[in-house]
Parts: C-alpha cells; sequence; structure tokens
C-alpha cells in the first residue's frame, strides 16, 4: 500500500497493469484461435447435416456417408467436446491476485482521490477541466468518463468530503447527459448505467436529498429516470411510510470538517501556492556572487539569491550536478518508506494526510556527495555540520504535499540536549516540479519553484536560539510531475561563532505567529 504517496510506487502499479494486459491479450488471442478453429469444424459439420437432412434417404444410402456420420459422433463429437474443455480452460483468468503483483489498496485509492480534490481546491481547478485532463491550460491525459467521476464522486461520499463529492457527482451527470445526447444523435444504442450504477445512483441520490443537497440530488434522479423511469417511486417525498430504522441508519450526516484547512492561515498559505503574493518589489533583496566563508569561494563564487533577510531565507543556485541527483536518488529509492510526522508527545509516528510523500535516511559517511554535500553547506553558510540529522531524501507524487508546519521542535524532549534545536534547514531540490510543488513560507508571502540543483536554506531560530514562528512553511501540493527533495537538519550547538547571538533577545517579532491554529 501507501503507492499513491510518491511515484516509485506508482510505477510497480503501471509494471502490474503492463504484465496484466500481456497476460491477458495471449489469453484473448489464444481463445479466439481456438474459438476460430471451433467455428470451422462447426460449420462444416452444420453443412454436412443440413444436405444429410435435406434427403436424408439418398444420404444415407451412400456408404461414404454413413461412415463419415459414423465417424462424426463417434469420434468428431467427442473432439469438439474436448476443444470447448480447453478453451473453458483458457478462460480462466485469475490474474489478480495470482503472480505477487502489486495492487493498489482501499486506501491508496482513498489517498489518490484526496491527492485530486486537494489539488482542484488549492490551484482553484475546474472540475470540469481536471475531467477533461487540463491542468491550468495544459492538456495532459485522456477525459474522465463519466463513470470515473461518478466513482470518484462516490469515494467522497464514502469519505464524507460532501463539498467535493457535490461538485464530482455534478460533473458525472453533465459527462452522463452529453454522453447519452451525443450517443443518441448518431443513432448508436446508448450505453446508460446498468442496473448496480442506477441502484448506487439512486441511493447516493436518496441520501443526498437527506442530507439536504437538493439540487445534487435532484440531478442525480433525474438522470436515474432518464434510463429507468420506474424507478424513484416516493422516496421525494421524504419516504413518509418507510421510516425502518435501518433506512435512517443509512444517511449520512457531514463530520465537523478540519479547522485548520478552513482558516485565514490555510486560505492564505493555498494563496502562497499558487504564487498570488504580494507584488510590492522588495527592495533590499538581491540576487548576487558570494564567497561564503571559503576561500574556494573567490574563484567559484555561490549564486545567491535572497527571498527575506529578516528571517533569512536564500537560495544557492547550481549546488548539486545531474550526475550526483541521481547516485542519490538511486540510493534512496530502494529504502523509500511513507513519511510519518512528528508525534504528540507519547505518541507514534503516524502516517497523516497532512504529509504525503515517501522518504529514506541516508548516512553521509556512506558515499561521497553527501559529504561533499555537507562540506558545500559549511563554505555556504559558515555553520558547523557537526550534528546534522542524516540525509533525509523524499518525494511526493502527483497531489502529494506536506502542509506548514516548523521544523524546529517545540518539544525539548524530541532533540538531544547536546545537539540543540534545528537551527536552520537546507534543502536540495533533487528535481524540477512540472507545476505545483513550491516551497511555501505563508507568513513572508514566499513561494520557492523548486529548481534541480539548487538549495533553499533558512534559519529556524532566532539568533537568540528562541523558535522563529514566522518560519513556518510547507511543501505545496505537486500538480504535475514528481518532487524530490534532499533535506539536511543542522542543530544548534556548536554554531556558537557562525552565528553568535545579540546582546538582546530578538525573538518577540515572531511571537505573534505562535498560535497553531
Ligand atoms: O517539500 C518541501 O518543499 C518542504 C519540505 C519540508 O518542509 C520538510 O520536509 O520539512
Ligand atoms: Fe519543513
Amino acid at each position: 500500500s501507501d503507492y499513491f504517496s510518491s511515484i516509485t510506487g506508482l510505477e510497480e502499479l503501471l509494471h502490474t497493469e503492463e504484465y496484466l494486459t500481456k497476460e491477458l491479450r495471449s489469453k484473448v488471442n489464444g481463445i479466439r484461435t481456438l474459438l476460430e478453429q471451433l467455428e470451422g469444424e462447426l460449420s462444416s459439420i452444420e453443412k454436412e447435416h443440413t444436405m444429410a437432412a435435406g434427403d436424408t434417404e439418398n444420404y444415407l444410402t451412400n456408404p461414404v456417408n454413413v461412415y463419415r456420420l459414423m465417424k462424426r459422433l463417434h469420434t468428431d463429437w467427442f473432439l469438439m467436446e474436448g476443444r470447448v474443455q480447453l478453451m473453458a480452460e483458457e478462460m480462466n483468468f485469475n490474474a489478480t491476485r495470482e503472480y505477487g503483483l502489486s495492487f493498489p489498496s482501499q486506501e491508496d485509492v482513498e489517498g489518490a482521490a484526496l491527492a485530486l480534490v486537494r489539488l482542484q481546491s488549492t490551484y482553484k481547478l475546474d472540475v470540469a477541466q481536471v475531467a477533461a485532463g487540463i491542468l491550468n491550460g495544459v492538456k495532459y491525459g485522456s477525459d474522465m468518463s463519466w463513470q470515473d467521476c461518478f466513482e470518484l464522486g462516490q469515494q467522497l461520499f464514502e469519505m464524507e468530503d460532501y463539498n467535493n463529492t457535490k461538485v464530482w457527482l455534478r460533473e458525472s451527470m453533465e459527462r452522463l447527459r452529453r454522453h447519452s445526447s451525443h450517443a443518441h444523435t448518431h443513432s448508436t444504442p446508448t450505453s446508460g448505467p446498468d442496473a448496480v450504477t442506477l441502484n448506487k445512483m439512486e441511493a447516493t441520490a436518496k441520501s443526498l436529498f437527506q442530507m439536504g443537497d437538493f439540487d445534487t440530488a435532484y440531478e442525480l434522479s433525474q438522470r436515474v429516470l432518464q434510463f429507468d423511469p420506474k424507478r424513484i417511486r416516493n422516496w421525494h417525498l421524504g419516504d413518509k411510510g418507510t421510516t425502518h430504522q435501518e433506512e435512517i441508519d443509512d444517511v449520512y450526516l457531514p463530520k465537523h470538517s478540519d479547522t485548520y484547512n478552513l482558516s485565514q492561515e490555510f486560505a492564505q498559505y493555498e494563496k502562497v501556492c499558487r504564487g498570488e503574493v504580494n507584488p510590492v518589489p522588495r527592495k533590499e533583496l538581491r540576487c548576487r556572487y558570494s564567497r561564503g566563508h571559503h576561500p574556494y569561494r573567490l574563484l567559484a563564487p555561490l549564486k545567491l539569491e535572497e527571498h527575506s533577510l529578516d528571517p533569512y531565507v536564500v537560495t544557492f543556485h547550481d549546488m548539486l550536478s545531474g550526475r550526483k541527483i541521481s547516485q542519490l536518488r538511486e540510493m534512496a529509492v530502494p529504502r523509500m518508506r511513507r513519511s510519518t510526522v512528528n508525534p504528540l508527545p507519547g505518541g507514534q509516528h503516524k502516517k497523516s494526510s497532512f504529509r504525503v510523500s515517501k522518504n529514506a535516511w541516508l548516512e553521509y559517511e556512506s558515499h561521497a556527495t553527501m559529504v561533499g554535500m555537507l562540506r558545500d553547506l559549511k563554505d555556504a553558510t559558515g555553520l558547523d555540520t557537526t550534528f546534522c540529522e542524516q540525509l533525509q531524501v523524499a518525494n511526493y507524487g502527483v497531489g502529494g504535499h506536506y502542509e506548514p508546519h516548523w521544523d524546529f521542535f517545540r518539544d525539548p524532549s524530541h532533540y538531544p540536549a547536546e545537539e540543540g534545536n534545528r537551527i536552520a534547514t537546507a534543502i536540495f531540490y533533487l528535481s524540477d516540479v512540472e507545476q505545483g510543488g513550491a516551497t511555501a513560507f505563508p507568513f513572508l508571502d514566499i513561494a520557492v519553484k523548486p529548481e534541480m540543483g539548487n538549495v533553499l536554506f533558512w534559519y529556524n531560530l532566532h539568533r537568540s536560539l528562541d523558535m522563529d514562528y514566522r518560519t513556518k512553511h510547507a511543501g505545496c501540493p505537486v500538480l504535475k510531475g514528481s518532487k524530490w527533495i534532499g533535506n539536511v537538519w543542522i542543530h544548534e550547538v556548536t554554531q556558537t561563532f557562525a552565528r553568535p547571538c545579540d546582546v538582546f533577545r530578538d525573538h518577540e517579532v515572531s511571537l505573534e505567529y505562535e498560535i497553531i491554529k
């Protein structure tokens, strides 16, 4: 399971499908050959038999015919029987569990549905466009059928996401309406919903009705009636007369939605993800060459892009070659696991829809490339890299994201006292991302687009080592493509000379951002 959280798992699923397709294709071809043989033999017997039946006496007085009749019934029909049996055996196709192939779980399907609606809401995508395979005006994939949309609507309904249920069911019904009127004008037989689907449609309409979503319920029931006018008898009258207990039990009522996702802060985060940031130019910010903290950088200066000076957030361009990036990703792939988020004290590390990605932890000493990364970081920032966690390589698939959070730990029991808190974060971008997937700082109005080889760096702590709450940040949902990053977390102890503190504590400025929504 967890296929949906990154691209590496999805490739496996594609492999499954390729295998199954080939398997079934060869089966279908085999059966067709057998069927053609059978067809040939049967029609020659039919021909012979018609001849015999047409003039029985004449036929049966011919010794050759008599012999052939005998032979047919003694041998040929049993050969036929064998052929049919063979075909029946061939017909057996139980591929879905047989070959140790990978299949998505219910959780995966839900994750994929969730990803789709997340993208839709974060990037304000039009459902009709998404269903048509268009993302922000670029046509990528093929259309979704009305059944696809309906199933997604059902899925969302089960997940109790009623707002999205509504839009997808409506899109589905709209597509069904167009589909059937199109089929009609071309005088091809209308492939409407089958009885099972109609049942589902009816049940869904009923639940929506009882939940008070009359418009969608109406739209659904109109389609049901179009294909089977006998259905939907009197439930639209409020089901007087059939108020059995079970009828009431199967009504779904909305749960309270997650309040964070409804907060101002979340809305601001989504805005930053969409790139709707404040257009006021920040004159103090520059793109410039930097010598960093090592004489070598006089010859090979760093390309520094400032995003913010306080808190300090910058990009170092072109810090890692494509070849090294491939090495890193190759090392990480076999170790990738679904990402977890830090638990509340005493809790377990949990998978969460808050963070959908896979990651692997790699030891810096295990490869020269990683040792080099730390050295370059040290040269660029002046920070001491004695206390770093292992390198965390993460991959987000489509819809993958990491909601706003802080990298520092608020609870000192979550880091070793001798290392201190996470003073700084460096994100090595190990891929480009076609659309979406920015690293966003909602309080700072900054969205950094991943560019392969760049390093995004910031301080999580004030000089006073107090937590800088303005550094809340997130990985925006990946809309198109796959996002790879390498996270380096540098801890505070041993940085006394690299980043000395001030005479006064400087943390007041960020306190107003402390509130957790
Ligand atoms: O994916 C991103 O851009 C941010 C990742 C991040 O914040 C983290 O892993 O802590
Ligand atoms: Fe982070």
